[in-house]
């Protein structure tokens, strides 16, 4: 939609805006309406006081548009004076997919509105194409909302703003397809494409994939089990994959693949849209491999689609635990152009005792890792997420016991499903 049209104030009209106050309380819903409305006490715990506005990053362009939302956040935390909060924003149809526009509220309450003043000057130079919206309160106790557009009709066009319901379905799903998770090669592989010209490294993966695509052994004759290890970080997927390939005389694959461990780095730098596009295919580089190997040998993966779909959705679907889908929600379902393991088994252990573990090992993580230790709530649902997965399903392990005992677990859940008979031990 192009961004000036979508800085008409009347085409904002028809959208339910949402703010977050935090992720742990419901947020606050409203509209814009040519009339007042009776009940205006909702709002006072967002449209308490000090200056308001709220700012959306929009180009026609997703990747333009995914990249200068990231930029737009960035510039308006550093440039945060004391006194001021920025908060999640989003503008959406109720219950319709992909109408998800995210963006920004700032309540400013420094003396010096210099939050106002980023955002002037963020508008002069870029992103392409910021709606601001600024709000003041009336001596009625009404707010009235009015468009920073660049027309001056516009400009002078005032909304009252009104409280909304909360909708059915928390917005933060609306957008998941194709945007978080990726339900078709093509559709992942389209979005690397149109990356081409500001991330060269889009063309060397871009490559892989089609190179083990040309190389993919598509034949359904007997294959060996397949076996996928998940599991949050530290919770002991290498340990135990290493252990399983000398046990069963398997192949060790993992997703993303080794060859793409040199671009690793870089995309997890870039915007949800860009990032899970990544992954997504380095699970069909590992499907192209799982399928040649598989029919020689058994096959243990390390982290594969149910990976690339939890953090995706946990992280995309803002809010508390109870805004995930329920389990059956198209989004948790397998992408039916990717290769299906036999079994997935989800290392599970406490929360101490994966800290202890990490904490241990020592080793650096990515920034979502991290977030993980801090952000309880966000671990609660990539962990809810996961096992919302179905066909294939995950087993849930118990990865507390020693190392030995996990194995001796797991190969006898191995064996029970595939009659799988272990290497002597040596
Ligand atoms: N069953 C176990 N009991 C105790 N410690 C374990 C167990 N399994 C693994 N560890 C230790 O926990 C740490 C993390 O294990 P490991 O690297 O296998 O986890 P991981 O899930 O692969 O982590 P990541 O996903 O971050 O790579 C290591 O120091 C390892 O030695
Ligand atoms: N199939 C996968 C594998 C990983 N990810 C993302 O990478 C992060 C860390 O993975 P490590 O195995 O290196 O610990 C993980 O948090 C995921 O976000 C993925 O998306 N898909």
């Amino acid at each position: 939609m192009a961004s000036r049209s979508l800085s008409r104030l009347a085409q904002w009209c028809s959208r339910v805006f949402m703010v977050e106050i935090n992720q742990k309380t419901e947020p606050i819903y409203f509209s814009l309406s040519s009339k007042p409305s009776a009940h205006n006490t909702e709002l006072g715990a967002l449209f308490g006081n000090g200056k308001l506005f709220s700012v959306y990053a929009l180009c026609d362009d997703r990747i333009q548009s995914a990249r200068s939302h990231a930029q737009l956040k960035n510039t308006l935390a550093e440039n945060l004076p004391p006194g001021c909060e920025l908060l999640d924003s989003a503008a959406f149809l109720p219950d319709i997919k992909s109408s998800l526009i995210k963006g920004f509220f700032l309540q400013d309450n420094s003396a010096l509105s210099s939050a106002e003043r980023a955002v002037t000057q963020l508008q002069e130079k870029g992103p392409v194409g910021l709606c601001v919206f600024t709000y003041t309160r009336e001596e009625n106790g009404q707010y009235l909302c009015s468009a920073v557009a660049e027309e001056p009709a516009e400009r002078e066009r005032k909304y009252y703003v009104i409280p909304a319901p909360a909708p059915q379905r928390h917005p933060s799903a609306l957008n998941i397809r194709n945007s978080d998770v990726f339900y078709q090669m093509e559709d992942a592989y389209k979005v690397l494409q149109e990356c081409c010209d500001i991330i060269p490294e889009s063309k060397a993966v871009l490559e892989l994939v089609t190179e083990q695509q040309l190389q993919s052994n598509n034949s359904h004759d007997k294959r060996f089990p397949v076996v996928v290890i998940e599991g949050l970080d530290a919770t002991g997927k290498t340990t135990l994959t290493c252990s399983l390939q000398k046990a069963l005389g398997a192949v060790l694959l993992k997703s993303p693949p080794h060859c793409l461990a040199r671009f690793r780095q870089h995309f997890d730098a870039e915007p949800p849209l860009i990032r899970r596009a990544f992954y997504a295919l380095g699970n069909y580089i590992t499907a192209a491999q799982i399928a040649r190997e598989s029919s020689h040998a058994p096959v243990i993966v390390d982290r594969y689609w149910h990976s690339t779909a939890a953090y995706a959705i946990a992280t995309a679907v803002s809010g508390r635990e109870e805004n995930l889908p329920a389990v059956g929600s198209e989004i948790y379902e397998w992408p039916s152009d990717l290769l299906r393991p036999s079994l997935v088994l989800l290392l599970s252990v406490s929360p101490e005792e994966r800290l202890r573990r990490l904490t241990h090992r020592g080793l650096d993580k990515t920034e979502e890792e991290s977030q993980l230790e801090i952000n309880h709530l966000f671990r609660h649902k990539v962990d809810e997420a996961y096992k919302k997965i179905q066909n294939p399903a995950c087993i849930v392990v118990d990865a507390s016991p020693s190392p030995e005992h996990v194995l001796q677990q797991v190969l006898y859940l191995i064996r029970s499903k595939y009659n799988l008979q272990t290497q002597d031990h040596q």
